[in-house]
């Protein structure tokens, strides 16, 4: 909303702290803050990431975003994502199921594939709608560019930390194969009443891929820290994206960065009256790519999944398959019961947490 002064975010609810890594200095190679990310990425899977430099880029977004909501939703409905398991495209509010009783998601999205940004104008995926595709060579391959420089990055720096032969988690996210890399605008309409404020708007999860790249300017997303029996809010700092770990990574590392469930809710306090919208990057590797521990790859890796004999890292599915069954499963025209929801989880979840 240009020209809006957003409420503060209040002083009384709970919030965790997030390390703050500053990406300058990761690019710089510097050591203390290499191993601040580290830390950040081994024990929460989230951090704050300030000197991105996609400050235009993320705006250009929040710009694209709010144009294409604004279109009448039958418009909109165009462009579904559909119930087969695709992620790009536009998902309504009340698509997706947020728990096993079936309770309704409340958040809209506009998902641009990476494939479809960096292929513009040839169609590699799906169309997009009008604004979507107006904003694509100011707004969306810019954005998705700043982002994979991001991730390739942090990439980088996990590779090394995890002992794994140079280049390995570079290929596991080749550039030149399709994946499920994507740009997303999430929009959360004010929520009538009171009732809402602690219902799920966008239902608890883990992320499907590698690294996430995160912009919000109201609060509402929140964070189950491990051992936490309470959902915390993340607070948002102006210029500062919010980074995290996803599944992918968790599998490639048997584990040792961590996919932590977090999820959306009404922003706190006065910032309950006015519309939410956030922009993300949803990075995750080539399609083909198998999810499992690297442990032939990494003594590390090797190690660590043997120190965990409980949790099976073997998915035995690539990282499509992983993506187009936690998609498939949320999509509530496809539920037949509690058992569809449970079928659509990802690591660390637990059906309890809603
Ligand atoms: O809107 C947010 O703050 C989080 C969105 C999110 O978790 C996602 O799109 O995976
Ligand atoms: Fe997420």
């Amino acid at each position: 909303m240009p020209g809006t002064t957003l409420p503060p975010f209040p002083t009384d609810v709970r919030t965790h702290p997030l390390l703050i890594i500053d990406f300058e200095l990761i690019k710089a190679g510097d050591p203390v803050e290499i191993e601040r990310l580290w830390d950040a990425a081994t024990t929460l899977g989230f951090w704050y990431l300030k000197h991105h430099g996609a400050d235009e880029e993320v705006n250009a977004m929040f710009d694209m975003g709010a144009e294409t909501m604004a279109l009448p939703l039958e418009e909109k409905l165009k462009f579904e994502q559909g119930d087969e398991g695709q992620s790009c495209g536009y998902k309504k509010a009340g698509a997706c199921a947020t728990d096993t009783s079936g309770q309704l998601d409340a958040v809209e999205f506009i998902t641009v594939s990476k494939d479809d940004a960096l292929a513009f104008p040839r169609v590699a995926h799906r169309t997009y709608p009008a604004p979507t595709t107006a904003s694509m060579l100011t707004a969306v391959v810019p954005f998705v560019r700043k982002a994979l420089d991001v991730s390739d990055t942090v990439l980088r720096v996990f590779n090394e930390r995890l002992g794994l032969p140079e280049g390995t988690l570079d290929r596991l996210h080749d550039p030149e194969e399709y994946s499920g890399s994507e740009a997303r605008v999430v929009r959360t309409p004010p929520q009538p009443g009171k009732a809402t404020a602690n219902r799920a708007a966008l239902g608890a999860h883990t992320d499907f891929g590698s690294v996430t790249f995160l912009h919000n300017r109201l609060g509402g997303l929140q964070v189950l820290p491990p051992g936490h029996t309470e959902w915390s809010y993340v607070k948002p700092i102006p210029g500062h994206a919010v980074c995290n770990i996803g599944d992918a990574l968790s599998f490639f590392s048997a584990g040792i960065l961590r996919s932590n469930l977090h999820r959306v809710v009404p922003p706190p306090g006065a910032q309950a009256d006015y519309e939410r919208f956030s922009v993300v990057f949803l990075g995750r590797p080539g399609d083909s790519k198998v999810l499992r521990a690297l442990v032939e790859d990494s003594s590390i890796i090797a190690e660590a999944a043997k120190n965990k004999p409980e949790k099976n890292f073997e998915t035995g599915s690539t990282a499509a398959e992983w993506m187009a069954r936690r998609i498939k499963n949320s999509r509530i025209n496809n539920r037949k019961g509690p058992e569809t929801y449970a079928a659509g989880r990802g690591t660390e979840h637990s059906l309890t947490a809603v």
